[in-house]
């Protein structure tokens, strides 16, 4: 008989989770990418604040590169800002462009409630807790992004006159898969020495910002800004 493969941390996280992912895939935003219905305009909302969300976002990266022991991790974690913002941002910037939103407009925008809760929850847990509690926190977004880019390229059939094109190849790229493996392999291995206590710990970030990927998908969909 052979052995069942030993399941890893993240394994494990991903398996609390999978509703959550599940309820996001669906989402009617996501599925509008996907077959290219959802109007240009709420195409660019989300655009404008998932901006502001990486640019806030990227200083993650940055926060883990002070919580590195060594040069190889730094690097890892200065290669993640790099690549958000010229990589991943450029996308937004050129997608702001072709719809009209002008730079100056794209820089102004301010943080919708769902957005700021959603990086400050991140940022504050990340620089009072350790590298294992950081990468936790910031792993559904690399994670989810590439489950669902990879789903919709599956998914929507030919992609030569579809309007999202870019975001779909940018979000199922291997490139993209490669920096969010990283991050998986990296948790796994500070997860070996955590204890239990310190486990859960780690797997209440997950779910947090797994909710909240849910919730920013639904804020840009409904448009959910400050009450008054
Ligand atoms: C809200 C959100 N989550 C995740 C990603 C992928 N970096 C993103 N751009 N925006």
């Amino acid at each position: 008989m052979t052995k069942s493969k030993e399941e890893r941390f993240t394994d494990r996280l991903h398996r609390n989770v999978e509703p959550i992912w599940m309820h996001t895939h669906l989402h009617p935003f996501v599925q509008g990418i996907k077959d290219g219905s959802l109007p240009k305009e709420r195409f660019g909302y989300y655009m404008k604040q998932d901006y502001v969300f990486l640019k806030d976002y990227a200083k993650l990266f940055a926060l883990g590169t002070i919580k590195s022991k060594d040069t190889e991790t730094m690097s890892w974690f200065s290669s993640l800002l790099h690549e958000t913002l010229n990589t991943e941002m450029d996308l937004h910037r050129e997608y702001c462009h072709e719809i009209g939103i002008e730079p100056e407009e794209l820089e102004a925008e301010q943080a919708s409630p769902i957005n700021l809760a959603y990086t400050r929850y991140m940022l504050n847990a990340s620089q009072q807790g350790t590298l294992a509690e950081l990468i936790s926190c910031m792993l559904p977004c690399m994670w989810s992004y590439h489950e669902i880019g990879t789903l919709l390229k599956r998914e929507a059939g030919s992609l030569a006159e579809h309007p999202y094109t870019r975001w779909i190849e940018m979000y199922a790229s291997e490139e993209f898969g490669a920096l969010a493996q990283w991050l998986i392999n990296e948790l796994n291995k500070l997860a070996k020495d955590k204890t239990e206590q310190e486990l859960a710990v780690l797997e209440e970030h997950f779910l947090t910002t797994s909710r909240f990927e849910f919730m920013f998908w639904d804020m840009v969909y409904y448009g959910h800004g400050w009450p008054v």
